[in-house]
């Protein structure tokens, strides 16, 4: 099967990844919050940026999908385009009298263009000059530059809609308004895409599972920048303002169901934007060795094993202290080594803001990381971790780095 993912450190061989497009132009001072940016990007240099990232990645023999490409390709099948349309143009958004025009509008656009406008948003002024004009009160009282569908800007981090979990993969209901329409277009890309269709939830063909029912999971919601597949049969999830209780119990029991995993340490985030998902205060980047943002101090966690039926989730309950000792039992090490660089509070305050914490290893000892958290870098090379840096200043304005900005969907186990 060429789709899992056995490890968080294992040799990356393929990866799903999207450059920052139309949707990045949308953004200004006004709407940034909205779209959970911190700023707005000079577009120019984040493509430029994320053109770094992808040559690293093909130096290194990993094989990059682009999503618009799977995208594009996806929408030219009319089933997936059928699924994307019912999901998002929805008369509670639009109003039941203008979604007729509104759906035969974009459905009349050819493959590229409607993959353009998914992703980017469009607005009412972009659909009139395309001949839509429902005679409908929603549409006429809104104004010519308002989206009538949002932008994805978001779509950036591909870590996060979808992730791999060994052999499957969760689509997940996420947290944030702004990114809910991110896991319709990842639905559409697995079930109808040729490169997907026929292993989609079909592991006894020798396809692939999916272990989460996509949107309709909300309001269990859970995102994949707090999915870390530790290898060994063990995954680390962070409980966070993003990720669920209840969406770590359903995707415990369908992993322990189908025998694709064994344990999943579960820990306690702080709640705060700062720390949205794990991968932004801690990430694997060797065989038992992790970085981990110093001001996080240690957190409660969880372990969640099979219990004695099918129905049952057995835990086991660990304070604060013992969240490294619960990580390395889960991954069948006697400790981990876990890495923050010293540094005083407000500079790994800053580094861990710009994705410092942020790693994305293409083996075990190599890692892509944003360069300007020299702090951070320079004390993992001194740990014998090989750091490949990439310019981030754009990028990173999103508040994701190299982890977020990457979704593995093959990567050998450790
Ligand atoms: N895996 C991650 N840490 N992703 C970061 C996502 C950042 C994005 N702006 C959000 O707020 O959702």
């Amino acid at each position: 099967m060429t789709f899992h993912v056995d490890s968080e450190v294992g040799r990356l061989r393929q990866v799903l990844l999207h450059k920052p497009d139309l949707a990045l132009k949308r953004l200004t001072p006004a709407n940034k919050d909205a779209f959970l940016f911190d700023d707005v990007l000079w577009v120019q240099r984040a493509m430029e940026e994320h053109e770094e990232f992808q040559q690293v990645l093909r130096s290194r023999g990993v094989v990059i999908h682009m999503l618009d490409d799977l995208l594009r390709e996806t929408v030219e099948i009319p089933e997936a385009r059928k699924h994307i349309l019912d999901a998002v143009v929805d008369e509670r958004w639009l109003g039941p009298v203008a979604i007729d025009d509104i759906r035969n509008t974009l459905d009349g656009m050819d493959s590229a263009t409607l993959q353009v406008y998914l992703t980017g948003g469009i607005t009412k002024g972009e659909l009139a000059e395309l001949g839509c004009a429902p005679q409908s009160v929603t549409f006429h009282a809104m104004g010519e530059h308002d989206f009538i569908l949002p932008p994805l800007p978001n779509h950036l981090f591909t870590r996060d809609p979808s992730c791999w979990v060994y052999d499957g993969v969760a689509i997940n209901a996420m947290r944030r308004k702004a990114r809910m329409r991110e896991t319709v277009n990842m639905e559409a890309v697995y079930m109808f895409h040729p490169m997907f269709a026929a292993g989609f939830d079909r592991p006894e063909q020798g396809g692939f599972h999916c272990w989460t029912p996509g949107h309709a999971a909300a309001p269990a919601t859970m995102e994949g920048g707090d999915v870390l597949v530790l290898g060994r049969g063990a995954v680390l999830v962070g409980m966070s303002e993003r990720t669920r209780p209840q969406a770590v119990e359903m995707l415990a029991r369908r992993l322990f169901r189908a025998g694709a995993a064994n344990r999943i340490v579960a820990v306690d985030l702080p709640k705060a934007r700062a720390f949205m998902h794990l991968d932004t205060v801690m990430t694997m980047l060797d065989e038992g060795v992790f970085t981990q943002y110093a001001g996080l101090g240690m957190l409660p966690a969880y372990t969640i094993e099979p219990g004695r039926t099918a129905k049952e989730l057995r835990f086991t309950d660990h304070p604060p202290e013992d969240m490294h000792k619960a990580i390395a039992h889960a991954l069948d090490l006697p400790e981990i080594t876990v890495l923050s660089a010293e540094q005083d509070v407000r500079a790994a305050a800053r580094e861990q803001w710009d994705d410092g914490c942020n790693g994305l290893a293409l083996e075990p000892g190599v890692v892509v990381a944003y360069d300007r958290n020299t702090t951070t870098n320079a004390y993992l090379r001194d740990h014998g971790i090989e750091v490949i840096t990439i310019r981030g200043s754009e990028l990173g304005r999103g508040r994701g780095g190299p982890r977020c900005m990457s979704c593995p969907l093959e990567r050998d186990g450790i």
